[in-house]
């Protein structure tokens, strides 16, 4: 099979078409491809062993049937394989298929006149009218004879078969049943000509492992993990962690960068510009004498180190993901070793970085674009992460990828991932949505989001809906990060431990990525006064905490974890469903998984502070009830079950309690969606 499309370009701006061009145009019409992002200039995202649905319209004259298919291949070279397209009417058509591993892959839609089906579909109603039809019967053999002659094999005996049965029989309808019959269909559409094929543009699609959609991210300072103040942390006393972290149920572990920490303009606590003695630097300020983004930071600890923490993790079901920081500190060995790398000014000096307001006074940023950059440095930074690759380590959150340029992305992450297809890019970008969008069109997996800043009901709702729709739900995958060392939300500021309750149930319930910075299991929120920063950040200092301090919410953050790997609804952002309680800080929705079988009702209060009641709405008519029916319910932070009756229901919701309700919905009777193991 060739990879040309069967479609011819036609010139819609010379403003008409000559008959040859029109004659040579393709009969049948295939429109609105999907899953297809920019009309193919981008892969779609898709899961490996996660069933994937191509949806097409396809349209043609007059009222004969049509055949259509899917054709898919892995890229560059697999074989062809193909799935039938079937019709749901309205000219729409559907095919399912399973992507069976993590890689980039090209489908098509084909379509065809079926001759058999048309004939055999105006047989059927002429014979079903009981009007004359002798001579369709005779056209009827005429077309097995006419398939017969060029078929091969046993699909010539096939036909040979079917054109034994039709004239061993003298009765008129025994002949209509053999040319009717399902095997006679299956016999021609093995053999038959496919007058009028067309086939659409070939479509790529990223298919990435299951933790690219569904991961729960725990952040943490390697240097903070010895429980000593006086004393830097190791990967070694990162390992005595991991246990507790993963009885959260956490499955991936991140790390700010862990590299050689610069000394020239080095900050001191609390983002001062100034340091004092044993001040440890920002570690985003990358690159000493030691070594730049390929080497440790020697006070975590050695290589052997770093593998065995790499591996000790994946014994606890964990995954290490590292930062992807590509800015460097003015003491990184490449200002010496590749000037041509960086912009200077006439005085010999590098502009600081900053993302407008902030400023990094203790950094300078590569140009990617500099004469002796391109193609050495987008060479080295590529080295630099297929080197930790190597090293274990197959996930990456990239730090402000949207001020590096879009090719480069788009190069490296295919380049990457073309060799290590398992790699998942996590899109640190707080900026204008369609530069968000963009970054995953061009190959991140995953992105940070705008949930931080979203509190009331109307905006939560708001954005959750944006998520679900097209084109951002086929190119943008959101990671729900409650907090991070960068940002300490106003909300959790005053809101107290309701309020960590509450934003953790928003992100565990609203995506099937979530993260948390560490810290927030303890309900930690001192602010710099006035500002979206924790006071003594971790970013400028260790910081030993007692992670079972009372008050603490990690049984609460365990059991939300379990009830996302249990219930496959919860693992996507996708499936959300608004309903209706009678209360504007309630905001309750429903997740229903792609099968049907799994359905959640999440109900949130967004007070922290007072009791909120609501009458709400059970969505009886998506399971096609009616509105007096009995349901059963079980809430999935306790495991109480009841039956509900009826359509209308009431709720309290205490904060000091719990500040949200998790609830599985069935019909009594039905057999429970089984608890499912969280695949990876
Ligand atoms: O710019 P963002 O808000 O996306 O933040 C990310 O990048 C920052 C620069 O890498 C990083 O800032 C931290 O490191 C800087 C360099 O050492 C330092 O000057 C800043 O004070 C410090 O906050 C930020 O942490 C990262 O998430």
């Amino acid at each position: 099979m060739s990879l040309e499309s069967y479609r011819k370009p036609v010139d819609t701006l010379s403003g008409s078409l000559r008959i040859e061009e029109a004659i040579d145009l393709p009969r049948i019409a295939i429109e609105a491809v999907s899953p297809t992002v920019e009309g193919g200039r981008f892969a779609a995202k898709a899961i490996a062993g996660r069933t994937l649905t191509v949806r097409a319209v396809l349209i043609a004259d007059g009222h004969d049937k049509l055949g259509a298919r899917v054709v898919w291949r892995e890229l560059p070279a697999g074989d062809w394989q193909h799935v039938p397209l079937k019709p749901l009417g309205n000219d729409r058509w559907e095919a399912h298929f399973v992507p069976p591993r993590a890689c980039r892959l090209a489908f098509a839609v084909e379509a065809w006149w079926d001759v058999y089906a048309s004939y055999a579909d105006e047989l059927k109603k002429k014979y079903a009218a009981g009007v004359p039809i002798s001579l369709e019967v005779h056209e009827g053999e005429l077309l097995l004879e006419k398939s017969a002659k060029v078929a091969h094999g046993e699909h010539a005996a096939a036909l040979q078969g079917v054109l034994t049965r039709l004239r061993d029989t003298e009765s008129l309808d025994r002949r209509v049943g053999v040319l009717l019959a399902p095997e006679t269909a299956r016999a021609m559409a093995q053999v038959e000509a496919h007058p009028h094929r067309v086939r659409s543009a070939l479509y790529p699609l990223e298919v990435e492992r299951r933790l690219a959609e569904f991961a729960s991210w725990y952040e943490l300072f390697p240097r903070s993990a010895s429980n000593d103040e006086q004393r830097h942390g190791t990967f070694r006393d990162v390992i005595e962690r991991l246990p507790e972290i993963a009885e959260m149920g956490f499955d991936v572990l991140y790390f700010p960068p862990i590299h050689p920490i610069g000394r020239t303009h080095r900050k001191g606590r609390n983002n001062a510009l100034t340091t004092v003695e044993g001040d440890p630097g920002s570690p985003y300020a990358i690159g000493s004498e030691e070594g730049g983004h390929e080497a440790l930071h020697a006070e975590l600890g050695s290589f052997e180190d770093f593998r065995a923490l790499v591996a000790a993790a994946r014994e606890q079901g964990l995954e290490i993901a590292l930062d992807f920081a590509i800015q460097c500190s003015p003491d990184h060995p490449w200002l010496k070793q590749h000037p041509g790398w960086f912009s200077w000014r006439p005085d010999g000096s590098i502009r600081h970085a900053e993302n407008p307001p902030k400023k990094y006074e203790d950094i300078v940023n590569v140009d990617f674009y500099a004469a002796d950059a391109m193609p050495e440095l987008w060479l080295a930074l590529r080295d630099v992460v297929v080197g930790w690759v190597e090293q274990g380590v197959s996930l990456f959150r990239v730090d402000n990828p949207h001020t590096k340029p879009l090719p480069f992305w788009e190069w490296l992450i295919a380049d990457v991932r073309g060799r290590y297809p398992q790699t998942i890019f996590l899109a640190e970008a707080f900026t204008r949505p369609a530069m968000m969008a963009r970054l995953g069109k061009v190959g991140f997996s995953q992105s940070y989001t705008y949930f931080t800043w979203r509190n009331s009901k109307a905006e939560l709702q708001e954005y959750l809906e944006e998520l679900n729709e097209a084109p951002l739900s086929e190119c943008y995958r959101p990671n729900f990060f409650v907090n991070t060392p960068d940002i300490n939300p106003y909300f959790l500021q005053t809101s107290g431990r309701a309020g960590f309750l509450i934003r953790a149930a928003l992100a565990t319930m609203g995506s099937g990525l979530w993260g948390m910075y560490s810290g927030f299991e303890i309900c930690e929120a001192a602010p710099v006064p006035g500002k979206e920063e924790y006071l003594d950040s971790e970013k400028y200092q260790l910081r030993i905490r007692d992670y079972r301090a009372p008050g603490n919410i990690v049984a609460e953050i365990a059991q939300l974890n379990r009830i996302r790997r249990q219930n496959p609804a919860l693992q996507t952002h996708l499936g959300f469903q608004a309903y209706t309680a009678w209360n504007e800080h309630i905001l309750y929705f429903g997740k229903r998984s792609a099968d049907r079988s799994n359905f959640i009702l999440v109900a949130i209060s967004l007070d922290p502070h007072n009791a909120q009641e609501a009458h709400f709405e059970l969505p009886l008519w998506e399971l096609g009830l009616a509105d007096d029916a009995a349901t059963e319910g079980e809430d999935l932070m306790n495991g109480h079950t009841w039956t509900w009756y009826g359509k209308v229901q009431w709720m309290r919701i205490e904060p000091w309690v719990l500040p949200f309700g998790i609830w599985r919905i069935r019909v009594p009777g039905d057999v429970a969606a089984p608890a499912a193991p969280a695949a990876k």
